[in-house]
């Protein structure tokens, strides 16, 4: 018998028709059913194919973000002690409701490079500068996407290189203008790249630096919004310039943006085609202020209250009005909330562009940060003046209350005048920058791998192994077994200033048990109590280095410390954050000489829940670096924690039960920060 060729695009229906089922094929289909046959293959990869699609209206828009790829491998020469930060470009189909991720970009295995921008034009997706996932040295690649064939091609490289700049495309040209060069000096010039011409030109110069500035086309305009010069490195400006593609010329623009506020993926065309802050658009996500237009509908990255998780929400936008805010369900490897770090180097999270399996019309770039951690702009409030008073008095007049969870105490009498004590404190600050100064090889002998003893840990962020982002902070964990212990093993720079530091704290440490002790009618801390409260010590060094998108990202994520106390001393940076009873923030401005007290897990246990442990998390800081130095005052591992016989003696029920303090703090360190919820393992359930 003869053997039939089926030329048909759908064996036994007419071309006409195949072709016609197959042009109503979803963009986020092409890439299965390009597998079925060459046929089909070359029908959807090509030109005609686009342009038909795109003539009968079969196209539409989808969202492109960037997000942190998880597990992907390490490559050889990383910095240590981690991976680098990988990640990936996300296709999110509003219509189809569907999420794939693209290709990684060609010379990058990991996926991208680390902040590089992106734009959309012609239909393609356009990737350009940022730095070298596994050197941090800046890139000038360019690479371009072509959705119908799924192909990415290499572009020529940027004139020179450039970070941290705004991007914007227009009629098949995409416009580059501020960020910074390699010295780290702002800029105030530009580049378009044409892309069927693969060339780059110079265009004419804005009319100041302008370093982390944001772009975005609003008509036949490209805007370059807010930014800062060399030497205000962080102080974000109001003003913007205008690119007029018409005339080819920029205009400069007083008022534009909100001073001092970080403009990068926050700004958007609304939808009265003027510039927008996505924050300003829907007051139901509280902390949004990303944002991509779908024509009439909105999709935001958010969280609805602070520090709660990130989701994507899209709402439709009537006239004068937004409608009701749907949340999009975001399958578990798209849900990019936390991103992936590296070691000191967490970073970006997502860039989102609009793009279209077919048509670009506007280019918007949007960068999500691991909001997730991010705290409302709304919700932050200072610490109210009654907890900034000295340890004396609080002692003295029995301040601590069962409730009061943040007092912060000034440092008197450490075991000394108090001369000596801004001293001593003074030199456990320089060790702690000493011990971070060390060139990387002498840091990585205390990584977990390498340390001579499980005592003393040089790492990042906080679980690194459940986290699925890391959070902007390098240590020195140091625990404490005895001095002739620390002075055999501990880091020499640093060793002996904070051996001193930790004796002398010993007296303050001692009074405020004492007066906590009291106040739950514990008499006297014989040896079984202090063993309990404070039988075990560990004081780590903490260091933040500055990070370029510290609106991105966070020092520590919001816990509350497993122990009895924390004795806490910052340098006068700031960012440290606890929670208040309602759903707020506090900062807790650094005060010369003063120590910040914590109340941790393991009192609150032991209390029953008289004293309450504070949620804290660490902000990131986008001009300097911090250090803080936390004294973590333990039970010993082996102690089992229960509410004290004392504080049950009236008949008060226990609403914890004993749990052996290592098993506490293994349940604490199984998980990423979670804010308090850790304290639950211990609760007894009423059944
Ligand atoms: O750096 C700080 O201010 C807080 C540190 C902290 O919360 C911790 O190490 O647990
Ligand atoms: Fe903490």
């Amino acid at each position: 018998m003869e053997r039939t060729e089926f030329t048909e695009f759908i064996p036994s229906l007419p071309q006409e028709l195949g072709l016609e089922c197959m042009t109503r094929l979803p963009y986020m289909a092409h890439r299965v059913a390009s597998r079925v046959c060459k046929q089909w293959r070359e029908l959807l990869e090509s030109k005609d194919f686009y342009y038909r699609r795109k003539k009968l209206r079969y196209t539409h828009k989808v969202a492109c973000l960037v997000q942190a790829v998880h597990g992907a491998d390490v490559p050889q020469g990383s910095k240590p002690g981690s991976s680098p930060p990988s990640f990936g470009i996300t296709v999110f189909d509003s219509v189809s409701q569907t999420w794939q991720r693209l290709d990684p970009v060609p010379k990058y295995p990991g996926g991208l490079p680390l902040f590089c921008q992106l734009a959309s034009c012609d239909g393609k997706l356009v990737v350009m500068g940022g730095w070298d996932p596994v050197s941090y040295e800046q890139v000038s690649h360019v690479f371009v996407y072509d959705f119908p064939t799924r192909m990415w091609r290499e572009g020529k490289e940027m004139p020179s290189k450039r970070s941290f700049f705004a991007i914007g495309a227009y009629s098949g040209r995409v416009y580059v203008a501020g960020g910074h060069d390699e010295n780290k000096n702002a800029l105030k010039t530009g580049w378009v790249y044409d892309l069927s011409k693969d060339e780059w030109a110079e265009l004419s110069q804005m009319s100041q630096e302008r370093d982390e500035c944001e772009g975005v086309v609003i008509g036949d305009e490209f805007w370059v919004v807010s930014g800062y010069r060399t030497d205000n490195q962080g102080e974000f400006e109001e003003s913007a310039e205008v690119y007029e593609f018409r005339p080819g010329q920029w205009r400069r623009v007083e008022e534009a943006w909100v001073p001092g506020r970080c403009p990068r993926s926050c700004v958007g065309a609304g939808k009265d085609g003027k510039l927008t802050r996505w924050a300003d658009l829907d007051p139901e996500v509280r902390v949004a202020g990303r944002g991509i237009m779908f024509g009439s509908r909105v999709m935001f990255i958010g969280s609805e209250n602070p520090g709660s998780p990130q989701g994507f929400y899209m709402v439709e936008m009537k006239d004068g009005q937004n409608g009701r805010l749907e949340k999009i369900n975001v399958p578990e490897e798209f849900s990019g909330g936390d991103m992936p770090q590296a070691q000191a180097m967490a970073q970006t999270t997502a860039v989102l562009i609009n793009h279209s399996s077919s048509d670009a019309i506007t280019d918007f770039v949007l960068k999500q940060g691991n909001g997730v951690k991010g705290l409302s702009e709304t919700g932050l409030k200072n610490l109210p003046k009654q907890y900034i008073q000295p340890l004396e008095e609080i002692i003295s007049e029995d301040k601590i209350m069962p409730q009061a969870s943040i007092p912060i105490i000034d440092m008197l009498e450490l075991d000394g005048p108090a001369a000596e004590e801004s001293v001593l404190l003074q030199n456990v600050k320089e060790a702690t920058h000493r011990f971070f100064r060390l060139p990387a090889e002498e840091k990585r002998k205390y990584l977990k791998e390498f340390s001579p003893s499980n005592n003393v840990r040089f790492g990042t962020s906080f679980s690194p192994e459940a986290e699925k982002a890391l959070e902007w902070k390098d240590y020195l964990s140091l625990f404490y077994v005895s001095e002739d212990e620390a002075s055999a093993l501990w880091p020499s720079v640093c060793r002996d200033q904070v051996l001193d530091y930790m004796r002398r704290s010993e007296t303050v440490i001692r009074r405020l048990l004492d007066v906590l002790m009291k106040n739950l009618k514990v008499i006297e801390i014989d040896g079984t109590k202090e063993s309990l409260l404070m039988g075990s010590k560990r004081i780590n060094l903490n260091y933040y280095p500055t990070c370029p998108k510290p609106e991105l990202t966070v020092g520590i994520g919001r816990h509350s410390d497993v122990l009895t106390l924390t004795v806490l001393l910052q340098d006068g940076i700031g960012g440290l954050y606890v929670r208040g009873d309602d759903d707020y923030w506090i900062h807790v401005p650094p005060v010369d000489g003063s120590l910040v007290i914590n109340v941790g897990d393991a009192l609150q246990i032991m209390s029953n829940g008289r004293y309450k442990s504070v949620e804290h998390c660490v902000m990131t800081d986008g001009s300097k670096n911090r250090i803080s130095i936390p004294i973590f005052i333990n039970p010993r591992p082996s102690d089992k924690i229960s509410p004290l016989r004392e504080v049950l003696a009236s008949g008060e029920k226990a609403v914890y039960k004993e749990v052996l303090y290592s098993d506490y703090v293994k349940h604490f360190f199984r998980k990423a920060h979670d804010g308090k919820k850790t304290v639950d393992f211990a609760k007894i359930r009423l059944t």
